[in-house]
């Protein structure tokens, strides 16, 4: 198997085999970054259906929908961060795991983002708003759950779950323009990295994604 080109911020914890599904942009170069600043991201999918995210009423990102998270402080762990922050942010917590690696470069932050993304598949405690985040539950749309391979079709039964019932979809246009490439992957349960470039005014530049490969 020929070794894929991972860009500069892409680093793989353990040696496993993946495929690129993604990349495009119209930037020949991968932007340079000075310093690197670890976060989480954490999403509860119930029943492959729904999805919970966050509304961010202020500070980097505001406006914008997505799962619950934020910086790794001093002395904590990836994973005790994004349990912290699932509880601050949305009140809940949930037996979260380790899903993907995502690095953003967004021109004139002072640092790179190096991501780890977790999922849970339930949760425990009252979902509560804050004064940073609004949560809300979307049904997964069926373009967010691709088929497993390119000459089979996507079983969509999953949008007339009960549990998705009467929910919005999940709102691309209100969320970074990254989401939609490793999201899917994320719900499929493949183990995913990738990077992604933004310009000032959150347009991304440049763009690359991998993952593990599908079951056939
Ligand atoms: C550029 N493309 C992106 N696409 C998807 N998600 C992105 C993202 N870039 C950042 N994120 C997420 O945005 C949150 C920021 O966290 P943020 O609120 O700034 O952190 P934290 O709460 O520690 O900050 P303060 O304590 O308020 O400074 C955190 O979940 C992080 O994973």
């Amino acid at each position: 198997m020929h070794t894929l080109h991972l860009p500069p911020g892409v680093e793989l914890q353990h040696n496993i085999s993946l495929v690129e599904t993604a990349n495009g942009g119209a930037s020949e170069q991968w932007v340079d970054y000075k310093k690197v600043k670890f976060y989480t991201n954490a999403f509860v999918i119930i029943n492959d259906a729904k999805v919970l995210l966050g509304y961010k009423k202020r500070g980097f990102g505001q406006g914008l929908w997505n799962g619950f998270g934020g910086k790794v402080d001093p002395g904590e762990t990836s994973i005790q961060a994004a349990q912290r922050e699932l509880e601050e942010e949305a009140g809940i917590n949930a037996p979260l795991e380790h899903c993907g690696v995502l690095f953003f470069v967004v021109d004139g932050a002072d640092a790179a983002f190096n991501i780890d993304v977790y999922r849970a598949n339930e949760y425990t405690g009252t979902i509560t708003e804050t004064d940073e985040m609004r949560p809300a539950w979307f049904s997964i749309q069926k373009e967010m759950l691709p088929p497993v391979n390119s000459h089979t079709t996507a079983d969509c039964s999953s949008t007339s779950d009960k549990h998705a019932e009467g929910l919005p979809p999940i709102p691309l246009g209100q969320m970074w323009a990254d989401d939609e490439f490793w999201m899917p992957l994320m719900f499929s349960g493949r183990p995913f990295v990738g990077r992604a470039d933004f310009d000032a005014d959150s347009k991304m530049l440049k763009w690359w994604f991998a993952a593990t490969p599908a079951e056939s």
